[in-house]
């Protein structure tokens, strides 16, 4: 008996026997059994069966089949990642040639390639692939259809496939039939790349060719790598096209008030733009443009360590089947996930289309914002909880990006590592600085009424270790009275050494917690610990020579 998938004969239109002497038959009739759709194009040549935007059912099956994964016993496929549970940022870099070079801002987190290192990993990307079976998702990224690219994910697994499906933009059949690609992503975690040989730092590689528009993963299964390699291009392209990129969630209320959350891994985008009373646009990447702002993807990326249904119930509702969950352990006796246990890593992960969270923005469109919040994890504790920022000091805070790495995302991070990364995400961002903080100093001069806060989701009564991290209650009821106009009439105070304006009171919080000099036991400690980050935003802040006078002026008192 035939199974279910394999074409006959009888299929075909035209039976064998009577076209035998055409040879281009021969080549028709395999690509109808076997198509490649358009692989070749890539050089990608003795390919084995080539599967195009399946469905999720069917892409579950084959991971299931595969033995990448199980389903677990709320619907979610659950997989394990290997030894790769985060992003490895050593291990991505950009090819340098004749345009990049000059465009990109080459530093830590842009490393160059050469061109014929690319060539020669490229070849290597052709010689796995023969004789193997892919996965393409064709679908877009860029929710706003004047701001859309057409992406093409080919992958070696089906869990990253899906992944693909339900993080980026789908198709509609009439657009799958005319789909174009603009740029193109290969991850062939099987692959694994030889440092010396290949000029990287371990076998894992990320490598971008903006030139060729392509991106090549190898040797790393975390599928984080795919949705934020997508993201660096994104952040590439858009800057042509007047558009600044953000590495932000944004969600709107029911008076089309759009509100975004910018925010460096772990800060609080996901959990908190999840807000049962808005709607949600996005968790992640957007792009603000002329008109307004606009997810780049189709889905969201939760961590689910320690996540409770009381405490984030839209994103526990939203595992379900369609959802992968990565490195989660389902308890052996109810096969539900122990979301507690964090043994294959802190950076327990959920994929989910955006359609999961109730009531969410199916445009992924918004207006202006009306509030703009910078989340920052500070891990000294002395940051207050919540803060209003005046422009200057929303240019300075954005430039600085100051926070922490939290444990699990990057590899090699296993607690609180205090960071300043420019844009709230640096590592994602191919052009300097300066170019972002341009973009956003320009829209915010056009919108006034945008208010901008600095929210302070990590320490408070101690730095890591001896204060605890606000609770998300607190820094719910802070986010809502930001958004919703409670703090319009609030008396607000300058903090004596970081400037940024507190505000005397917050509907839900208690007002010790607001000032956070009064959360610690001894005053004069946390005077240190706050004079000792004001010398580090000082210190960090030299490299932007270019930066007004009043910008400058706007960052913390050192002396
Ligand atoms: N006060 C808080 N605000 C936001 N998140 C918090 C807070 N305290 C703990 N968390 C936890 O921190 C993590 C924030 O992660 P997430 O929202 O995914 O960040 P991002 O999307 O910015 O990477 C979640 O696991 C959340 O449960
Ligand atoms: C996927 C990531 O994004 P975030 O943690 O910002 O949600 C990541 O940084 O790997
Ligand atoms: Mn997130």
């Amino acid at each position: 008996m035939p199974t279910l998938h394999t074409l006959t004969n009888d299929s075909i239109s035209c039976p064998l026997p009577d076209r035998m002497e055409n040879v281009n038959f021969y080549y028709e009739l395999e690509n109808q059994i076997h198509p490649t759709y358009g692989l070749e194009n890539l050089g990608m040549k003795n390919l084995g069966r080539v599967y195009r935007n399946l469905s999720v059912p069917q892409l579950v099956e084959q991971a299931i089949e595969h033995h990448e994964g199980v389903l677990a016993d709320n619907g979610a496929l659950v997989v394990e990642t290997g030894k790769y549970t985060g992003r490895s940022p050593k291990d991505k870099f950009i090819v340098k040639e004749a345009t990049s070079e000059k465009e990109i801002d080459w530093n830590q987190h842009n490393a160059p390639i050469s061109e014929e290192k690319f060539q020669q990993l490229y070849r290597k990307v052709l010689a796995y692939v023969q004789g193997k079976d892919l996965y393409i998702f064709d679908g877009y990224v860029g929710s706003d259809p004047n701001c859309r690219f057409g992406v093409r994910v080919v992958t070696e697994i089906a869990y990253h496939n899906l992944f693909a499906h339900q993080l980026f933009l789908r198709p509609s059949a009439i657009e799958l039939a005319a789909h174009q690609t603009d740029f193109t992503v290969i991850a062939l975690p099987g692959l694994q790349g030889d440092p010396e040989d290949d000029d990287l730092n371990s076998e894992a590689f990320i490598v971008l060719n903006l030139a060729k528009k392509i991106v090549l993963i190898g040797g790393t299964r975390y599928a984080g790598e795919i949705k934020k390699s997508v993201f660096s291009m994104m952040n590439y392209l858009m800057t042509k096209q007047g558009v600044l990129p953000m590495h932000g969630a944004a969600n709107i209320d029911k008076h089309g008030h759009t509100a975004l959350f910018f925010g460096l891994s772990g800060t609080g985008k996901t959990t908190l733009s999840a807000d049962p009373k808005r709607s949600l646009i996005g968790d992640d990447e957007h792009g603000w443009s002329e008109d307004g702002i606009f997810n780049f993807e189709g889905g969201c990326y939760a961590k689910t360590i320690r996540l409770s249904a009381e405490y984030e119930p839209q994103i526990w509702a939203a595992i379900q089947f369609g959802t992968i969950l990565e490195n989660v352990i389902l308890s052996p006796d109810n096969r539900l996930p122990d979301y507690d246990d964090g043994r294959l890593t802190e950076n327990t992960r959920a994929a989910y289309p955006l359609r999961y969270i109730p009531n969410c923005a199916v445009s992924g469109m918004g207006t202006h914002p009306k509030t703009i919040i910078f989340l920052t994890a500070d891990a000294f504790g002395v940051l207050p909880p919540i803060a209003k920022l005046t422009t200057n000091q929303a240019m300075y805070h954005f430039l600085s990006g100051y926070t922490s790495k939290l444990a699990g995302t990057e590899r090699g991070i296993t607690a609180p590592q205090v960071t300043f990364s420019s844009c709230f995400g640096q590592c994602f961002f191919p052009l300097s600085p300066l170019v972002y903080a341009q973009m956003l100093g320009e829209r915010l001069e056009q919108h006034p009424e945008t208010s901008v806060y600095l929210i302070n989701t990590g320490w408070s009564g101690g730095p890591y270790g001896v204060g605890d991290r606000i609770s998300i209650k607190h820094t719910r009821a802070m986010v809502s009275a930001a958004l919703n106009g409670d703090l319009e009439e609030v008396v607000f105070h300058p903090h004596p050494i970081f400037q940024v304006l507190v505000p005397e009171i917050v509907p839900g919080v208690p007002k010790k917690i607001l000032d956070p000099r009064q959360a610690w036991q001894d005053g004069e400690s946390y005077d240190l610990q706050a004079r000792e980050l004001a010398h580090r935003f000082v210190e960090n802040f030299r490299q932007f020579t270019t930066a007004s006078q009043e910008i400058i002026a706007a960052g913390p008192i050192w002396e």
